[in-house]
């Protein structure tokens, strides 16, 4: 075989020592420089002699004892080509070398085996003991062995690892989502719609649209309570929750304040558009006759809504955009309810 063909010297010399040294512990040769030398050659397969002497020898079945071995040094490599001692020490380091370098950037259960490695290239800088050379060859192949073993263990465990966050990941989907609903409601809860017009106030700030805030109370909700019972007030409050959020676009936010007081933040929509949709939501609430009890015959009468509207300024924060909208809804409130009241004070049904 000719390998020296199409390989680089590093590449050579790792195909080189996979097949040179497998061969010498068959063959029970130590692993010193000279017959590592006489090896490294018969697998370049560019000295032709040596090549042709080993194959011989081979083929006949004759021990490598170390007579046959220090004469095939002596005779194939010392008179043909007495630097190649130091060629294969020092090809053998460079390979040496970029595995230590490979193997630094795995787990430190490899490390055992870099150390081993590290030996291996003093060993051979210090023109070294066969017994112990071999020794080391030994101890490479088995620690080899288990990093192998290891790296299979690894790759279960961060199958298992990756599984775990995957899981992980989806619970605090879920937690986060239950941290930010209404449970009474199952719109957005008052944290949710503090976070989200935050974060909105930043958009707009970079990037000037225009957007608009109704703030949505129910009238005279108490009542409710007082004649029905908490529990039909709790109805009450999620069957206008689900209208106000089935009344708008998929964009907007519908939040539950506080109490019976709803906030519905409409992003790309002008103060004009949003005294619209506010007074669509306001109609169709009122439209509806509720009834309660079993057989849904005892009527609840009509819910009726009042709305205040404001629309995003340059200078808004949270809180100040949140007051003029809760400004605009107390002046419904003064102006009998049931109605639309934008900060500019434009009334705009009853
Ligand atoms: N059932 C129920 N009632 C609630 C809840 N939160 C607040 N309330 C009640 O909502 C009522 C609000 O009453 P008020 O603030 O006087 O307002 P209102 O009766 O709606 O009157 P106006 O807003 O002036 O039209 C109070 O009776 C609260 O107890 C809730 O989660 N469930």
């Amino acid at each position: 075989m000719d390998m020296a063909k199409h390989l680089s010297e590093t590449e050579l010399s790792a195909k080189i020592l996979r097949h040179a040294v497998p061969k010498m512990s068959e063959l029970k040769v130590p692993v010193t420089p000279e017959n590592y030398a006489v090896w490294y050659e018969y697998y370049k397969g560019i000295n032709l002699d040596l090549k042709r002497a080993i194959d011989g020898l081979l083929s006949n079945n004759v021990a490598f004892t170390p007579d046959v071995s220090s004469s095939l040094y002596k005779n194939y490599i010392l008179i043909n080509s007495p630097e190649i001692i130091e060629n294969v020490q020092l090809e053998t380091q460079v390979l040496i070398n970029s595995l230590l370098a490979k193997i630094g950037s795995l787990s430190k259960d490899t490390s055992r085996f870099s150390d081993s490695l590290t030996e291996f290239d003093n060993a051979l800088k210090q023109d070294p003991d066969p017994v112990v050379m071999q020794k080391l060859v030994k101890g490479i192949t088995s620690e080899l062995d288990e990093i192998i073993a290891v790296n299979g263990e690894m790759d279960k465990s961060l199958t298992s690892m990756n599984e775990e966050v995957i899981a992980l990941k989806s619970e605090m989907v879920e937690l986060r989502s239950v941290a930010m609903t209404d449970q009474l409601t199952s719109v957005n809860n008052r944290r949710a719609f503090d976070k989200e017009v935050i974060s909105h106030i930043d958009s707009f700030n970079h990037s000037n649209f225009d957007s608009s805030l109704l703030v949505v109370d129910i009238d005279h909700f108490k009542r409710f309570n007082d004649i029905h019972g908490h529990l039909v007030g709790d109805k009450v409050l999620a069957y206008v929750a689900q209208a106000l959020k089935n009344g708008v676009k998929g964009d907007d936010f519908v939040a539950r304040y506080g109490g019976e007081e709803f906030v519905i933040l409409l992003p790309n929509t002008t103060q004009e558009e949003a005294n619209i949709v506010a007074e669509n939501l306001r109609q169709k609430i009122a439209e509806r006759n509720l009834t309660i009890g079993k057989d849904k015959k005892l009527p609840l009468g009509n819910i009726t809504v009042s709305v205040g509207v404001a629309s995003l300024k340059a200078a808004d924060d949270k809180d100040s955009y949140f007051i003029r909208a809760d400004e605009a809804l107390y002046r419904a409130k003064s102006s009998g309810r049931n109605c639309v009241v934008s900060e500019r004070i434009t009334e705009t049904a009853i």
